[in-house]
């Protein structure tokens, strides 16, 4: 089966490590960012509540070898639903659902959750309670640890107190009144270690698993995040990404390729419709165990990290070493051809302490990624498939792994088969296992109801930088749970921080000091948190709301962006207008040095942002001006800045409601026409502000929101009636 590929086609390397050069650059001015916070969204409290529940709350691990110790809190509660979980031969999959904890008044906790959820069920008739159920607001959140650190994986569930209502027996639901009789939750798992270790999860959680099959997880997630996720899959050719747009209607059949430790090849011909029809022992597991011997590395990140420094031909037995430097044109194989990986080894006199780490590190990788591309071309030759999906966590986000996967996939299938990734890469299994909890309905949403987001914060205790600065883009892909400490005192509210957890489809913290698998922005980027949005719902009158897509503008779009220079000038709106923000954000929180802190350090987080767009416009999935407000806001938010412009809003509402009953008159007074006219310019004026125009932020300076109604209607000349 060793048959090989000409070395050179696939060296991006230089191509990606120059770019990684420019960006870190770009950001290292971000290195000294102040006082930061947590992945923002779980901090929005009703006031009622305390933020945080800091009792017992304690550092997790030593200072002085972690720079960013967990804080454990724990006796906090995050309003979740329910998690699933996925339990592999390297890595535990955890995906887990917490609500919006803004969309209620009154705080939630999981108990009196199970009490709403039983009363909605109670209220609805049973059997048409598993399409009907409303689907609650929320998040998903994707976490993995090793699965040889189980231990630590089992504490963030129970800091997070996951555990004690994720019922899915119907008979098991609870109301407040039965607070306290937790046991018998039930979880639903998938993953060999479902079986291996579901009595450890019972004896420390008092957890039952309800095991799904493990192909059946698989598929389930795919189809879901293929029909509800935007830009969820993307071809990598030569260190350029491209979102493929899936038809929901259009998706079969296709080849699922899951590299985990072991590999599975399954044909998915529709929901529920497959067949695993192949496998290979030579997987991930293949790659990280073996990287690990011959390398001495600590961890598959620092393996990958080395192959990104390697020479392959010092390790590789090429064509021409054996045909005396020529080609062997006959079969087409040129003299740079790998004609044997590790062939070279062979030589005698030299032991592995010759061979430099970084060659062993990328001859691994690319015979790995080779033979696996190989054998699922065969795949799809022998079921005539063109559609080949990479998922599992070998994938890793990384430039080089998928570029040489889709060069080989392309090699041998004479560019009729495509290779495509996916940014939920080793999610599969987890989220097929939650979506198999059928009290949710997730299953039945469309892509408008889940929006992504990517916290990016920077832990820091007294006031350095003590996480990942900021630069280091791969808190947008964690739920990293982010903590502000000063010594061991808690200064900010943060939900429990993760011990152990590995990230989210990207890397951990880069171990070595260069950082050059950033050098692939979408190993960093890929994941953000799902924010189920079921609220929306889409204009009545659209003809086909399903296809509706209010940004037509993809200002990642190369052509696009030439065309209409958007990108740039809305890059320069934002950066211009970003003191202001500052300024009106901080003034929000009474303009204490806290808030200005948070201010600094909300600015260098978007900055940071801006320059990461900038260099990849694509690095987010598709962007548009709504993604980029989006993203501000986020941004602002996870900075605790849960509304820039309460005081504003304040004063206008009241500066509004002493005027309003006078304009409700002059409405009144006018004709149907007239006012339905009047109506819509206020609408579209007051949206035109709300979007930050320019001009608009101008007259603003000069009166209050009302007076910018009026002005656009009675004095502004308006460019469609001129
Ligand atoms: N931080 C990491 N630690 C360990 N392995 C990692 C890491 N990141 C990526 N990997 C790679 O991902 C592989 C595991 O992928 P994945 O989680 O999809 O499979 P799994 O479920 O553990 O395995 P299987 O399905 O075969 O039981 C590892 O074997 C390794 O190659
Ligand atoms: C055994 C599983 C399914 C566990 O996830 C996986 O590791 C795998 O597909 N291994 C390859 C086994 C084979 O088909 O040779």
């Amino acid at each position: 089966m060793s048959e090989s590929f000409e070395a050179s086609k696939v060296g991006t390397r230089n191509h990606t490590v120059e770019k990684q050069g420019a960006y870190l650059q770009e950001s290292h001015q971000t290195d000294s960012v102040n006082p930061v916070t947590p992945a923002g969204s779980m901090m929005h409290r009703s006031p009622s509540r305390p933020q945080l529940d800091l009792s017992g709350a304690a550092i997790h691990g030593s200072q002085e070898e972690d720079r960013t110790p967990a804080i454990l809190l724990p006796n906090q509660s995050d309003d979740i639903s329910h998690f699933a979980i996925d339990i592999g031969g390297s890595l535990i999959k955890l995906v887990y659902f917490s609500r919006h904890s803004d969309s209620s008044k009154t705080p939630i906790t999981p108990r009196k959750m199970c009490g709403l959820l039983e009363r909605r069920r109670e209220s609805l008739n049973g059997g048409s309670l598993r399409h009907t159920f409303p689907v609650l607001g929320g998040r998903l959140h994707f976490v993995k640890f090793e699965t040889n650190k189980i231990n630590e994986c089992i504490e963030f569930i129970e800091s997070k107190k996951l555990h004690p209502c994720n019922i899915i027996g119907e008979s098991t639901y609870k109301d407040d009144a039965s607070e306290g009789a937790d046991d018998g939750a039930v979880i639903k798992a998938t993953g060999g270690g479902a079986f291996k270790y579901a009595e450890l999860l019972k004896d420390k959680l008092g957890v039952t698993l309800d095991k799904e099959d493990e192909m059946d997880c698989l598929v389930a997630g795919l189809n879901f995040l293929l029909k509800t996720i935007r830009d969820e899959a993307f071809t990598h050719v030569d260190g350029q990404k491209q979102f493929v747009q899936i038809d929901p209607n259009d998706m079969f059949p296709y080849l699922l390729v899951n590299i985990g430790s072991g590999v599975s090849m399954i044909k998915v011909d529709g929901e529920g419709e497959f067949q695993r029809v192949s496998g290979t022992n030579v997987g991930g597991g293949t790659f990280w165990g073996l990287g690990r011997l011959l390398t001495n590395s600590k961890s598959f990140d620092e393996i990958l990290e080395l192959s990104q420094k390697g020479d392959n031909s010092a390790v590789d037995m090429l064509v021409g070493d054996i045909y005396g430097g020529l080609d062997y044109n006959k079969i087409g194989l040129s003299a740079s051809t790998i004609a044997s990986s590790f062939g070279k080894a062979t030589s005698g006199s030299k032991d592995l302490s010759d061979y430099k780490r970084e060659d062993i590190a990328l001859s691994l990788l690319r015979m790995i990624s080779y033979n696996i591309a190989q054998i699922a071309y065969l795949n799809a030759l022998r079921y005539g498939l063109t559609r080949i999906f990479f998922g599992g966590f070998f994938i890793r986000g990384h430039a080089y792994t998928m570029d040489t996967i889709s060069f080989a996939v392309g090699f041998w299938s004479k560019g009729e088969a495509q290779a495509m990734f996916l940014r939920h890469e080793g999610f599969l299994g987890a989220l097929g296992a939650f979506l198999s909890y059928d009290k949710h309905g997730l299953a039945n949403l469309t892509s408008h109801q889940f929006v992504e987001r990517f916290p990016m914060g920077a832990p820091c205790a007294g006031g350095e930088i003590q996480g990942p600065p900021i630069h280091d883009l791969n808190g947008k892909i964690t739920w990293m749970e982010k903590f502000m400490a000063k010594g061991n005192e808690i200064m900010a509210p943060v939900p429990t921080s993760a011990p152990g957890t590995t990230g989210v489809g990207g890397f951990g913290r880069p171990l070595a000091r260069s950082g050059s698998l950033r050098s692939d922005s979408s190993a960093a980027l890929n994941v953000g948190v799902l924010w189920l949005v079921p609220t929306l719902e889409p204009f009545p009158l659209l003809k086909d709301p399903k296809r509706y897509e209010p940004s037509t503008i993809d200002l990642s779009d190369d052509d696009e962006r030439e065309h209409y220079g958007f990108l740039r000038y809305w890059f320069n709106i934002l950066s211009s207008h970003l003191p202001t923000l500052v300024g009106t954000a901080v003034g929000s929180e009474g303009g204490t040095d806290g808030a200005k802190r948070r201010g600094d350090a909300f600015a260098q987080a978007f900055r940071a942002h801006l320059a990461r767009l900038r260099q990849e416009p694509a690095a987010y999935g598709k962007l548009s001006l709504a993604t980029l407000l989006e993203l501000r806001e986020e941004c602002l938010r996870e900075f605790h800045f849960m509304d820039a412009y309460r005081a504003i809003k304040q004063r206008e509402n009241e500066a509004s409601l002493a005027v309003l009953p006078d304009l409700l008159n002059e409405l009144d007074a006018m004709s149907e026409d007239a006012r339905l006219l009047a109506l819509i310019e206020g609408v579209l004026a007051a949206n035109i502000f709300d979007w930050g125009s320019h001009a608009c932020v101008e007259l603003y300076r000069k009166g209050t929101i009302i007076e910018i109604y009026r002005m656009s209607r009675n004095k502004m000349r308006r460019p469609w009636r001129v």
